[in-house]
């Protein structure tokens, strides 16, 4: 099963400076987060803004299976009527979840901190993702395994406790997706369910939890860490989410500005919560002309519009405690590096081995096959960026939507055309990549 059931293959060739302003889609990560809040919320939960791709529709379909009512109003308005905390309906098929990490493994919490039992499934991509990271710490609090493939890899069947244990859970891997995983079984334990991060990574499932009445604190934990203490079994009570523009999306319009001559565009309302803005950082020790204009509150986050113009970029070197807060925005910054003067160092980017594809692997294939000059050191990747891209290759995107986007936008201003194989995945995370690209006046074919 694929997100498109024949590849669709695109070109992007030289474009004229970008002009324009756009709104990129939600957040995928607190899209996924406020259906699933919604679940376990008695009441109606109504969403703004939600990103409407396809593995967030997954999640819905998911909430729906296990007894949310989930229904779509408009463009990307929905509402939620939930079963509470202890609430959940056994499904009745398996849960299918596509594409998405998120989405499967933060309901693999909700499911373990339950007693019900369900099938978790997705595509050939992530049935080759790790699982056991999320399981390890769920079968701690007493869920259990009843069968699944290989290194509880999915198709997995997951038997939930209806009373499950509260634990304290060092995370061992940088990972937003299992310190959620194991707030939201712990979201039914009778008890303190603590997780300790040694690096900090993205906070919406804490930060949804406050905005849902739930009791919970984050302290800093050593130099980058963070530790989190939920107090278990709250009556969630309904709230409005109004989900912000997807900084991992705006990233994309956001680097093509910056390497194609003559651009000058605004993105409107990107999440600048500090805890994913590690790209804009970056860009801007390269020398990036990003400038915030209208800094504001939307939805409980930060947000601003980005007035972005293109730019003489430098290498520059990228310290590993940055990594979380930029973790899906590797395979673009990659492609900036190739533009910039100069080597660019990225440092501890292990955990872009286990995403939608080996993202190291594929970003530096990339690369080779558009003569880009670069190095995979252990988990670091240096780019030696020369000002510019000679371009002319085709780039295998193995089903993963950031690669094939990164790609496309280095072809806007290589030298020669860029393709990639496949661009269906795109529409797991920003389904209208095309249209607002060329909007701005991006040239596919
Ligand atoms: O929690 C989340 O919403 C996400 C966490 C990150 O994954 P990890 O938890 O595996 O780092 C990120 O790559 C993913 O796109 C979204
Ligand atoms: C890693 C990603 O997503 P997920 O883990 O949800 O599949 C991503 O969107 O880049």
């Amino acid at each position: 099963m694929t997100a498109a059931d024949t590849p669709v293959p695109l070109t992007a060739r030289r474009s004229p400076g970008l002009k324009g302003r756009v709104r990129v889609p939600g957040d995928k990560s607190i899209s996924h987060r406020s259906l699933i809040f919604g679940l376990l919320t008695v009441g109606e939960t109504a969403i703004s803004g939600l990103l409407e791709g396809a593995d967030v529709l997954a999640t819905a379909e998911a909430c729906r299976k296990l007894g949310a009512s989930v229904t779509r109003t408009g463009e990307g308005a929905w509402r939620v009527n939930g079963v509470g905390v202890g609430g959940l309906a056994a499904p009745a098929s398996a849960l299918d979840f596509g594409n998405a990490g998120t989405g499967s493994r933060l309901m693999m919490g909700v499911v373990a901190g339950h007693g019900v039992t369900a099938t978790f499934d997705g595509d050939a991509s992530l049935r080759k993702r790790p699982m056991m990271r999320v399981l390890a710490p769920l079968l701690s609090m007493g869920a259990e395994i009843v069968s699944s493939a290989e290194g509880g890899r999915l198709p997995l069947v997951l038997k939930g406790s209806a009373d499950p244990v509260p634990i304290t859970y060092e995370t061992p891997v940088p990972s937003a997706q299992v310190k959620s995983a194991v707030l939201l079984a712990g979201l039914n334990a009778p008890g303190r369910t603590t997780v300790i991060e040694a690096e900090a990574t993205r906070d919406h499932t804490e930060r949804m939890l406050t905005h849902f009445g739930a009791s919970v604190s984050v302290a800093p934990h050593g130099a980058h860490g963070a530790r989190i203490v939920l107090d278990g079994r709250p009556d969630l009570r309904p709230n409005p989410v109004a989900v912000p523009a997807d900084p991992s999306s705006a990233a994309f319009p956001l680097v093509a500005a910056l390497i194609t001559p003559g651009s000058d565009i605004v993105i409107e309302g990107v999440m600048m919560n500090p805890s994913r803005t590690g790209l804009i950082a970056t860009l801007r020790e390269m020398g990036g002309d990003i400038v915030e204009l209208d800094r504001r509150i939307e939805g409980g986050e930060d947000v601003a519009d980005l007035r972005v113009r293109h730019s003489a970029l430098v290498g520059v070197e990228v310290p590993a405690a940055r990594a979380p807060s930029m973790i899906d925005e590797f395979p673009v910054l990659a492609v900036a590096a190739a533009f910039a003067r100069g080597t660019t160092r990225m440092n501890g980017l292990k955990e872009l081995r286990v995403k939608e594809s080996d993202r190291l692997a594929a970003v530096a294939d990339g690369l080779r096959a558009n003569g880009v000059e670069h190095e995979v050191e252990g988990d670091d990747l240096l780019v030696s960026g020369l000002g510019r891209a000679p371009g002319g290759g085709v780039v295998t995107t193995h089903m993963d939507h950031r690669i094939a986007m990164a790609f496309l936008v280095m072809g806007l201003a290589a030298d020669a055309p860029v393709g990639v194989d496949d661009t269906g995945f795109i529409a797991t995370s920003f389904p209208s990549f095309v249209p607002v690209m060329t909007g701005l006046g991006a040239l596919f074919d």
